[in-house]
């Protein structure tokens, strides 16, 4: 397990995002393939954006209910190193995607309650790591991204995960040592926590997030 808390920013859109995620620490940088994200980018722009991310960084392709023609076009041009499906990919899909292109795979669970917490057990049999996040509010246009949190006590009592995780869904770098303090996150995601408007990321809060983080 690392020592640190490792970082996962999310919806990064432009080279300036890039080179101030890794400035601030963060371990992996998140693109968005979905078209209604003000956090979308196109497979090209990733491209581009790609191959600015330092070695060490991993590149994740955040996909949602993603058909084979997208995540073939993302394998053809864009140097990811994982893919994060962030929609309602069942075990056997997740299997499937993981398979077909040869990358790990992040499955996101959405926790609302203490039944939800049933899915990171089935998952954890095929995915590499888990993302467990906040579920949207029932008229949310987006699937995550949305600056909700959950309630991190659901969490709390789990000492035992056989993949590694990542806690997200409303982190801010005012909350995110509490969060990690109260769940034993070892990795952290966030996307609308860190920015001055929806899709415009904000350098000076990407690093007080990560140290945040870093510190706690
Ligand atoms: O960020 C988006 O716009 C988005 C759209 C569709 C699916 C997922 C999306 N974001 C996923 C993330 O990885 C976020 O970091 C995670 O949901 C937490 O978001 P936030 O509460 O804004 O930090």
């Amino acid at each position: 397990m690392p020592s640190q808390v490792r970082v996962k920013i999310c919806g990064l859109r432009t080279v300036a995002d890039v080179m101030a995620a890794s400035d601030a620490g963060a371990a992996y940088v998140g693109f968005n393939f979905f078209p209604k994200s003000p956090r979308y980018v196109s497979p090209e722009q990733a491209r581009d954006l790609a191959i600015e991310v330092p070695v060490g960084i991993a590149k994740v392709g955040l996909v949602v209910n993603a058909d084979d023609a997208l995540l073939d076009r993302l394998a053809e041009i864009v140097p990811l190193d994982m893919l994060q499906l962030h929609g309602a990919e069942t075990p056997e899909r997740v299997a499937q995607i993981r398979a077909r292109y040869g990358l790990p795979v992040i499955k996101v669970l959405g926790i609302s309650g203490p039944d939800d917490l049933e899915a990171i057990d089935r998952y954890s049999l095929v995915a590499d790591q888990l993302l467990v996040d906040a579920k949207p509010p029932k008229d949310a246009v987006l699937p995550g991204g949305n600056g909700v949190r959950f309630d991190w006590s659901l969490l709390a009592r789990r000492k035992y995960w056989t993949k590694p995780w990542m806690l997200a869904g409303g982190l801010t770098p005012e909350n995110v040592a509490q969060a990690i303090a109260q769940t034993g996150a070892m990795q952290v995601d966030v996307a609308s926590g860190v920015e001055s408007a929806p899709g415009c990321k904000d350098a000076g809060l990407m690093r007080a997030f990560c140290a945040a983080a870093r510190g706690a």
